[in-house]
């Protein structure tokens, strides 16, 4: 065994030199990254950037075609990566058509400790009772019963982040959790994803999102893309700078923070004169 002072030392992720080429395209471009434990990024980018298809990667949905990606330490292509998916939770919209719709959101959550969509393993009390502790964390007790056809957007979310918390994730990924939702649902929803970020235990949290007012206090370090390429990482502070971001989205922008919130701004230009 590694020396203890190794052993804390190793991070949660590593990922280095990563590219992934699918026929004359390259998706990513020598991607390297490393997050610690007790950090929560946020990964940021214009439409395009790579954003899915680096997520794609880490949950082994993708094949790299060069580089390393390590989840604590195991490496994928010689660990088994059905095996190392399992800490990785991820909470993605692109789910939604797999959940049969009658399906009770209790038992949608209780289908996440067996990395399965669709559940069909028979369940016990001890998996019920873990499924409403965290559909109460997730503010949602009151939905247990509730088939996924007929709830919200806000809801599904909710329900999704429980479920990927039944498999106890090391860590959490939120692939764009606020898209579609009303201003007021998204500030519920960011402050639930803050407190649970907060909690003592809680996964590291990778937000993945094209919106600066989604990064709460929680996240401490960014990752920002541009055209499959890293434009820069680190911690919050560091990263998210005018010069990042406008080339980021390739366009000028400022960032400013507007009582505590992260914003966006823009030129006159920029809404009056559209690329097309
Ligand atoms: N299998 C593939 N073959 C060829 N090109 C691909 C493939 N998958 C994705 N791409 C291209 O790679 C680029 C990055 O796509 P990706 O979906 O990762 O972007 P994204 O950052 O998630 O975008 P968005 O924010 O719009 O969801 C895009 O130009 C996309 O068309």
């Amino acid at each position: 065994m590694p020396p203890a002072s190794a052993r804390r030392s190793q991070p949660l992720l590593s990922v280095t030199g990563l590219r992934v080429q699918r026929g004359n395209a390259t998706l990513l471009h020598d991607i390297s990254w490393r997050v610690e434990k007790g950090q929560h990024w946020v990964i940021l980018g214009a439409n395009g950037c790579g954003k899915t298809s680096l997520l794609k990667t880490l949950t082994g949905y993708l094949s790299a075609t060069s580089g390393d990606i390590e989840l604590l330490g195991a490496r994928y292509g010689e660990a088994d990566w059905r095996d190392l998916r399992f800490h990785i939770g991820i909470v993605t919209s692109a789910f939604h058509p797999s959940i049969p719709p009658a399906e009770p959101a209790l038992e949608t959550v209780i289908s996440g400790k067996y990395a399965q969509l669709d559940l069909w393993a028979p369940t016990t009390k001890a998996d019920e009772k873990a499924a409403r502790k965290l559909l109460e964390t997730a503010g949602a007790s009151h939905l247990a019963d509730r088939e996924w056809i007929f709830l919200s957007q806000g809801e599904r979310q909710r329900i999704l982040i429980a479920r990927a918390l039944m498999a106890k994730p090391r860590l959490l990924i939120l692939d764009e959790p606020c898209a579609g939702l009303d201003p007021v649902a998204r500030e519920h929803f960011l402050g639930f994803m803050e407190r649970l970020a907060q909690q003592k235990n809680a996964p590291t949290f990778v937000l993945v999102t094209h919106h600066v007012e989604e990064i709460t206090p929680a996240f401490t370090h960014a990752l920002i893309l541009r055209a499959g390429r890293v434009v820069d990482d680190g911690p919050i502070t560091s990263t998210l700078t005018n010069e990042n971001l406008s080339t980021a989205f390739g366009e000028p922008v400022k960032i400013a923070k507007d009582h505590g919130i992260w914003r966006l701004l823009f030129s006159q230009a920029a809404r009056h004169a559209p690329k097309i």
